[in-house]
C-alpha cells in the first residue's frame, strides 16, 4: 500500500464514535479522510472540522457532516499532514498553503495526530522552505523583515501569479540553513507586522505517524 494511504488510514484507529475531528489538508490527509467518508459511510458518527477550502469541498462530497467553525469550541482529534518533522515531533507545515487554518486547528485539538511519510523525517528542520503567510499590504516590506532573520524568502507563485490563500494572503517560501532553535524562530517570524502566521509548529504534535519503508508502521510519540 501506498505510504501516505497506509498512515492516513492508521491514523483514523484514534477517532472514536461521536468525536469532533479536525481534518487535514494535502495529499496524505487525503487518505484519511476518505477514510473517514467511508466510516461515515457505514454508520459512524463524527463531525469534521475543515483546514481548508479544498478539505472541506472533499469532506462534503463524502458526506461528512461539518461544523460551522464559530460554534467550535475544542476539537478531539486532528489528523494533519506535515511537510517536514524532527525527532522532538516538531513540524513545518504548509506546503499546500493550508497552515493559517491548519494551526488554528492545531490549537484548539485535543490530540494532534501527524501522519508523513517517512522521507520527511529529519534530525534538524531546514531543508523545507518554511511556509509564512503574509499581508498583501506592504509585502516587501515583509519580505526585507523575513530576509534579515537569515532566510532566503520567495513569494510562492502558482499559475505565473502569486498564489492566494483561503484567508486572500500570500505566502513567502523562507529557505532557512538549519533551524536549530525552531521555537525561537517561530517567535521572531510572527513578531514581524505583515506576518500572519507561520508554518512551525513546535510542541503541538502528540503523535507522529510515519511508515518504515517496508510497508510497516512506525508511531513517535
Ligand atoms: O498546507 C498544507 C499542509 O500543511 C499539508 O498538510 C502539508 O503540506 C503536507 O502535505 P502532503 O501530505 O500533501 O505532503
Amino acid at each position: 500500500m501506498n505510504p501516505k494511504q497506509l498512515v492516513g488510514e492508521k491514523a483514523t484507529e484514534y477517532i472514536k464514535e461521536n468525536m469532533i475531528v479536525g481534518l487535514g489538508t494535502g495529499s496524505t490527509a487525503y487518505f484519511a479522510i476518505m477514510k473517514i467518508g467511508e466510516m461515515v459511510k457505514n454508520g459512524f458518527r463524527i463531525t469534521g472540522v475543515p483546514t481548508s477550502k479544498a478539505t472541506e469541498d472533499l469532506a462534503l462530497s463524502l458526506n461528512i457532516p461539518l461544523l460551522n467553525i464559530a460554534d467550535v469550541k475544542k476539537i478531539d482529534v486532528t489528523i494533519d499532514g506535515a511537510d517536514e518533522y524532527d525527532t522532538h515531533k516538531n513540524l513545518i507545515k504548509g506546503g499546500g498553503g493550508a497552515l493559517l487554518r491548519e494551526k488554528i486547528i492545531a490549537s484548539i485539538t485535543e490530540f494532534y495526530v501527524i501522519i508523513a511519510d517517512k522521507d520527511k523525517g529529519c534530525d534538524i528542520l531546514g531543508d523545507f522552505a518554511v511556509p509564512v503567510e503574509v499581508t498583501p499590504f506592504a509585502k516587501e516590506i515583509t519580505i526585507n523583515q523575513l530576509k534579515a532573520l537569515g532566510c532566503e524568502p520567495k513569494f510562492r507563485q502558482k499559475d505565473a501569479e502569486l498564489f492566494i490563500t483561503d484567508n486572500q494572503n500570500y505566502i513567502a517560501d523562507c529557505k532557512f540553513k538549519e533551524i536549530k532553535n525552531p521555537k525561537e524562530l517561530t517567535a521572531m517570524i510572527n513578531s514581524i507586522p505583515g506576518v500572519v502566521e507561520n508554518g512551525l509548529f513546535v510542541g503541538m504534535a502528540d503523535v507522529i505517524i510515519s511508515d518504515d519503508g517496508e510497508g510497516g508502521i512506525i508511531e513517535i510519540d
